[in-house]
């Protein structure tokens, strides 16, 4: 039995107040039936205008386990996600052993439900030990209990166009998607960061914007050929923006995610040199930043997806040219979004919704997330209180690294409590430990 909880005056999707009901795991009433039907023993919460969003929805998380615990497990990962008002993941395929076969994306589906914070939705490797040689078990995945949907070599592009047509063909029988890493091999040996004029004058070898743009135009060429569904991980140049827009004016069944730190952050970042900027793809120009801003309000790009990316002090504190590419960003993604695209007129809190929630749950095949406010279903919710500021301190988040490029930053906006149906894994802001128990 969950608690019950008596939400007053909040705003559903930032439309109105009114109060709403949490019970036996589902949203038992909204307005006039919730006070009354909440009885002595609910947990009231005076909203006074707080934000409720269906609980969000990561299509893009990198949770580690097994094989690099040291960064993150999967039990520091899902409870930074529960923080950022996460109620479901997806766990990138690239672990050790990789998730290329039942066996591993089960394990890592099981300690998610067993730590409790979110639930946790394994991606499964395209390829064979992410090697882009041999297709991996697909089909054994898809069917296991972790019923992987997303498929990725996420870190690594699938380069080979014969294999990635057959990926594209094969998951077809199972409604999977591919998710792309769009990155072509030979254009990027030995890159570090964007290829422009910041890197010309640190002398930097430069990842070129066309290295992403070629392979998304060709994926988009081959999901067409072949009728697949087509997903672009970490989208993050103006071009790459035009291509989408393009495929999907002729009707091709792609989607495409933006992260945060490429709707905030641009290559300027670089010049201090400081490896908590380095990502792959890399940070791109001010002019980039503009292109996937406006493709997400416009809907070309359909979700923004975290890329958490979490790295050891001794991956990251290192000279530029050594360090891990990647950054954190379970905490901080509903800020970065509230401040780039909402408090910019950009987005309503229902468009937040949307591309934080509703459709990566529907991208991913997520049942029960992402699903609309209503009397009935599932309570994975989160309630965000958009008027606080706060700076982002990388050593007090739940992540067990610290790698975040925001941390110093103030950010807009706070998530207050998170639901996984029904039951609170955050509340006034802090995760409820006492509450994580086993469920099957
Ligand atoms: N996004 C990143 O910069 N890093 C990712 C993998 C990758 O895409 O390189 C990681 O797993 O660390």
């Amino acid at each position: 039995m969950t608690r019950k909880y008596l939400l007053r005056d909040v705003s559903p999707l930032g439309d109105g107040t009114t109060d709403v009901l949490l019970a036996d795991g589902v949203i038992a009433a909204i307005g006039g039936d919730a006070e009354s039907l909440a009885g002595d023993d609910a947990v009231v919460i005076n909203g006074g205008g707080l934000i409720l969003l269906p609980g969000l929805v990561d299509l893009h998380t990198h949770l580690r386990e097994p094989g690099r615990e040291d960064a993150e497990t999967v039990r520091s990962g899902t409870r930074a996600a529960a923080m950022g008002g996460f109620t479901a993941v997806h766990a990138m395929a690239n672990t050790t052993p990789t998730q290329d076969t039942a066996g591993v994306v089960e394990q890592v589906w099981r300690l998610g439900r067993d730590a409790g914070w979110a639930d946790v939705r394994p991606v499964g490797a395209v390829t064979v030990g992410l090697e882009g040689e041999r297709l991996a078990e697909l089909g054994a995945m898809a069917e296991s209990a972790a019923q992987v949907r997303v498929f990725s070599d996420d870190g690594k592009c699938v380069h080979d166009p014969v294999v990635m047509r057959r990926a594209l063909e094969y998951v077809k029988a199972f409604d999977g998607v591919i998710a792309q890493h769009a990155q072509e091999p030979r254009l990027t040996e030995g890159a570090q960061m964007h290829e422009g004029v910041v890197s010309a004058e640190l002398g930097l070898a430069g990842w070129p914007a066309v290295a992403e743009e070629a392979i998304i135009a060709r994926d988009v060429l081959l999901a067409e050929h072949v009728g697949s569904r087509l997903h672009v991980c970490h989208l993050s140049t103006a071009g790459s923006v035009e291509i989408i827009r393009w495929a999907k004016s002729r009707g091709i069944d792609v989607t495409a995610e933006v992260t945060p730190h490429h709707l905030m952050l641009t290559d300027e970042l670089a010049r201090g040199y400081d490896p908590v900027f380095k990502v792959n793809p890399p940070l791109r120009t001010q002019r980039d930043v503009e292109a996937v801003r406006e493709g997400l309000a416009d809907g070309t790009i359909d979700i923004v997806a975290t890329d958490h990316a979490p790295h050891t002090r001794e991956d990251k504190d290192c000279e530029w040219g050594a360090a891990a590419f990647g950054m954190t960003g379970l905490e901080t993604a509903l800020s970065v979004v509230q401040e780039t695209m909402v408090d910019t007129g950009r987005l309503t809190w229902a468009d937040v919704a949307r591309v934080l929630s509703t459709a990566p749950a529907r991208i991913g095949r997520v049942p029960d997330h992402g699903r609309p406010i209503a009397v009935g279903e599932p309570a994975n919710l989160t309630l965000v209180d958009p008027g606080i500021r706060r700076v982002v301190v990388p050593e007090q988040q739940s992540t067990q690294s610290v790698n975040s490029p925001f941390g110093g930053r103030e950010l807009s906006g706070c998530v207050i409590a998170t639901w996984l149906r029904g039951r609170a894994t955050v509340m006034d802001g802090s995760a409820c430990d006492e509450s994580v128990v086993v469920s099957s």
